[in-house]
């Protein structure tokens, strides 16, 4: 068997022509076009990769960005200064402080210092907050994407055994509540799904893997899913971004994974895209909710 390749870089497009028809209605109705506020510090080769790509992304749907890259010597209250400005400048709707932050700026005082009506991230307590009670403002990025990636691939999720490896707050944590969740009007991604969560203390990792309809691998270790832990025609999606040879990013999923699996989510070119997408789409959703 070779897996079907689950296109993270097709359907970012795609949903980005559908975000971009939103864009322009709300211009020619007269309202002001979405703005994300991304806010780098220091010059880290990956992260200043990645913002570009958001700045490429909101540039391709009619939004406005604006890039803060500060120096890595930075005060936290010079960036806290920043955040207070961008929180009431009403031309900016999202703002997004690239992470990771240097050790002087302390990542809780920044997560707390975004406004949460503008946390586009949905980092903040008050975002998370919302998404584990079942009624997100704003759905977490990475993890929307995952959801999307296997919905519009037809993938089943309701009832089917998701084994979600990796527990951060940023991918592995909000997935498995998305995934475990119901699936409402007021959470449309909730997935219905029968989850496990396994990390670094879990014995006998391939055992648990093997279990899985769906397997999602978050850890940030290269290679960490071998083709041995994959229950044949299983969908597996890979959310790793790891550094590989020759500054090209791997993810945790063994390539030879492909021969067992039924579904397959590469990197590159499969979470990140989606990710960069859903992050147009939380900038529009906070539009929406502050302007109407
Ligand atoms: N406040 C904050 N929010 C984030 O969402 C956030 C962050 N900090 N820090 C770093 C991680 C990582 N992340 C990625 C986004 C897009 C790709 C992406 O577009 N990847 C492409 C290509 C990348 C390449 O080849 O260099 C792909 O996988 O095909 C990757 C990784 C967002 N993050």
């Amino acid at each position: 068997m070779t897996a079907r390749v689950l296109d993270g870089k097709q359907l970012a497009q795609t949903m980005r022509v559908e975000i971009a028809a939103a864009v322009a209605a709300r211009t020619a109705a007269g309202k002001r076009p979405p703005g994300l506020a991304v806010v780098l510090i220091g010059d880290n080769k990956a992260s200043a990769a990645y913002v570009r790509n958001k700045q490429k992304g909101c540039a391709e749907v009619g939004m406005g960005s604006w890039l803060h890259h500060l120096p890595v010597h930075t005060s936290e209250s010079h960036l806290l200064a920043l955040l207070d400005t961008l929180n009431t400048d009403p031309a900016v709707h999202g703002i997004l402080v690239q992470l990771p932050l240097p050790p002087q700026i302390r990542e809780d005082a920044v997560i707390h210092a975004v406004g949460p009506r503008k946390d586009v991230d949905a980092f903040h307590p008050e975002n998370v907050g919302l998404l584990a009670a079942g009624f997100p403002r704003f759905v977490p990025c990475t993890p929307h994407g995952v959801v999307h990636l296997l919905r519009r691939n037809d993938v089943p999720l309701a009832g089917r055994e998701v084994v979600v490896v990796g527990r951060s707050n940023i991918v592995g944590k909000p997935l498995a509540l998305l995934m475990m969740q119901k699936a409402t009007t007021a959470n449309p991604a909730g997935c219905d799904a029968t989850v496990t969560v396994a990390h670094t203390r879990t014995p006998d990792l391939a055992a648990v893997c093997r279990r899985a309809d769906v397997l999602v691998a978050a850890v940030g270790r290269a290679g960490l899913i071998t083709p041995d832990m994959v229950k044949s025609g299983a969908a597996v999606v890979d959310v790793g971004t790891n550094p590989g040879a020759a500054g090209k990013l791997v993810g945790d999923v063994d390539p030879a994974v492909a021969g067992v699996a039924g579904a397959l989510s590469p990197v590159p070119g499969g979470v990140g895209p989606m990710t960069i997408t859903m992050l147009l789409a939380n900038t529009l959703r906070a539009a929406e909710l502050l302007d109407g």
